[in-house]
């Protein structure tokens, strides 16, 4: 698999970009001309930089308002054209892209265009490069790929041929199986791009909202298929015009773009067995029994505070670690991992963010085998050196340089608790009726939210929902879903976009993304309520009023609720949902209590207004 990005998918000038695209291991990049006459250096000094650190430029492009366009248009196109070739010979790229024509000149015509072609192939040939053609989703005349190809098939010359790009193919709901037609050799280059359903001009969502292929809803894969069912063998390049990737940083949305296509590819492979596709061979991606355990880093006061959040909510200190500040709480399947040491990462942790939320262990069937995933995806592997019996522990880096802890049932990692920990086994937790995590939730800068879609969804076995927008009274926070089949690992991912909102405030007051609060299942709402002494948010009477009218709750019902300060939701199917949550902590963070009854596999997202008004009052209160 050879890979290539083109230089508009990421920011900087042309000498960075190109600078982070070879250090996240792409093997070619596509020149924007843009890019290139802004950056202001010759071709060659371009060919040359791209040369030393190891780039190929697979690609010239765009050469626009080409094809069907009559004289005195027509001659200056091919003029242009031959400048363009002579400033590829410099640059050092063969190919070159032409888009289909947008211009109100274009006078369309399937057989005008395909002589243009062969004019133009002509004189790329006398300059030794090749064109091209793509059909842009909103060209004049040509519009889809199957067009594009009937001329570069009547063009009927070697050094024309056809470039896809997914979107193109995609927005307009082609069906891409029409690829299988296309010999792959006349395909001259494929351009991969995700992008989120949204219903909007096809020009201004290619142009805005594009993202790598996983990282949005489009069936990439159905489209890679296809490509790889003609012979193809040419570099997969992104394509990527996004209005938050030209802002970010260039390293890390470079390193997203090569995990985009080995897990692309991985995908295709699996599907095409078949074909010859030159992918890292690595695991499947990797199912989740539970999350096993969350790790907090904290010094000795702050972990006082918390410790008395979890004895509030049934938690009970099961075992301090053989040789560390490391304390072990447990109710139900739930372990909590209180770190105070004064070294290693839960240190650094601490320092940088405060107290929070570190790492997390999740319990996989093989701890190995999801490194193994992970690391070809391009995942940091994290260790730190351990103590005489302590485990070396498989681990990833995660959300705001966190941690994920890797566990399975091998005779080692399956007995991690007893092996480090003095448990002292006549300790019975009577609790509070918690019984597993529902969820994590993990706050970050809205700009990172993409990273950490791809980063879990290439990984594990899971699938994201829609986006949804809370509405905090500063603005709104996006938050997005990503959850396995079974709810075994549940995760909500809330991106901030300001400081003011909640979600903002913690990610800027403990310097960076992390668990922002965790959610415990309960199998009995209200006598988890009853049997916590815990510090609860309390919720308005215009809330209780609101889901009385919404719903038609009978009094008694909604006294309960009140009594507990719990929120309520009902699905359409009948299923329902019950949280409520801790006074906050810190800066923010905060635990919740739910259940979920008959099925209810959301989270509740209609009573996240409220409770984040609750908890600005609280903030502002200084509760
Ligand atoms: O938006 C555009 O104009 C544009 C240009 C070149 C491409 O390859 C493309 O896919 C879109
Ligand atoms: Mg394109």
């Amino acid at each position: 698999m050879r890979t290539s990005i083109a230089t508009v998918s990421i920011s900087g000038d042309l000498s960075e970009k190109l600078t982070a695209i070879a250090a996240a291991g792409f093997d070619g990049v596509e020149i924007f001309e843009n890019d290139f006459l802004t950056f202001g250096a010759s071709a060659r000094d371009v060919r040359q930089m791209a040369a030393d650190i190891g780039l190929d430029i697979t690609l010239f492009q765009p050469f626009r308002d080409f094809e069907g366009l009559p004289e005195p248009l027509r001659s200056r196109a091919f003029e242009r054209a031959k400048r363009k070739f002579a400033l590829m010979n410099e640059l050092g790229t063969d190919l070159m892209l032409v888009c289909s024509n947008v211009s109100p000149a274009a006078l369309g015509g399937i057989d005008r265009a395909a002589a243009d072609f062969r004019k133009l192939g002509e004189l790329a040939a006398q300059s030794g490069v090749r064109v091209g053609f793509e059909a842009l989703a909103w060209g004049r005349h040509v519009n889809d790929h199957r067009d594009a190809w009937e001329i570069v098939r009547r063009a009927d010359h070697r050094s024309v041929g056809i470039i896809l790009d997914s979107f193109h193919t995609l927005s307009r709901k082609l069906d891409p199986g029409s690829i299988r037609a296309i010999p792959g050799d006349k395909i001259f280059i494929v351009q991969l791009a995700d992008a989120p359903l949204i219903d909007m001009d096809l020009l201004y969502w290619s142009r805005h909202f594009r993202n790598m292929p996983g990282e949005g809803d489009l069936p990439v894969v159905d489209f890679m298929r296809a490509v790889a069912a003609t012979g193809y063998a040419g570099p997969l390049s992104l394509e990527i015009f996004n209005d938050q990737f030209r802002g970010g940083s260039p390293r890390a949305i470079s390193v997203d773009g090569r995990r985009s296509l080995v897990y692309l590819m991985d995908q295709v492979r699996r599907l095409e067995p078949d074909l010859a596709i030159t992918v890292p061979e690595m695991p499947e991606r990797i199912e989740v029994e539970r999350v096993e355990f969350v790790e907090f880093a904290a010094d000795e006061t702050e972990a006082a505070h918390l410790v008395g959040m979890l004895t509030a909510m049934g938690f009970i200190l099961i075992g301090k670690h053989r040789s560390k500040a490391v304390s072990l709480y447990r109710q139900g399947r739930i372990n909590i991992v209180i770190n105070t040491e004064n070294d290693g990462l839960a240190y650094s942790s601490y320092v940088a963010h405060g107290t929070s939320a570190y790492a997390i262990g999740l319990k996989v069937g093989d701890a190995l085998a999801t490194m193994e995933r992970a690391t070809a995806l391009g995942a940091s592997p994290f260790t730190q050196p351990v103590g005489d019996g302590e485990l070396q522990i498989p681990a990833i880096r995660g959300v705001g340089g966190g941690v994920i802890y890797l566990l399975d049932d091998s005779p080692e990692l399956g007995r991690v608790w007893e092996k480090e920990f003095n448990i002292d086994p006549a300790i019975a937790i009577q609790g509070a009726g918690l019984t597993s995590v529902d969820h994590v939730a993990q706050t970050m800068n809205y700009d990172e939210m993409l990273t950490w879609v791809l980063f879990y969804r290439s990984i594990f076995a899971t699938q994201k929902s829609t986006l949804v927008d809370v509405p905090d009274p500063s603005g709104l926070v996006r938050s997005q879903v990503i959850e396995d089949r079974s709810g075994n690992l549940r995760l909500t991912l809330n991106g901030a976009e300001n400081g003011r909102t909640l979600a903002g405030h913690f990610v800027n007051k403990t310097f960076g993304s992390s668990i922002q609060h965790l959610a415990f299942a309960t199998g009995d709402i209200f006598a988890a309520s009853k049997a916590m002494q815990l510090d609860v948010l309390k919720v308005s009477d215009t809330y209780y009023d609101d889901i009385e009218a919404r719903f038609g709750l009978d009094a008694d019902f909604l006294e309960r609720l009140k009594a507990g300060s719990i929120f309520y939701d009902r699905d359409d199917a009948g299923g329902e949902f019950f949280q409520f949550y801790s006074q906050g902590f810190g800066e923010g963070f905060f635990f919740e209590i739910v259940e979920r009854r008959g099925g209810y596999s959301g989270y509740g997202a209609p009573n996240a207004p409220f409770r984040i008004a609750a908890q600005k009052q609280a903030l502002v209160r200084g509760l």
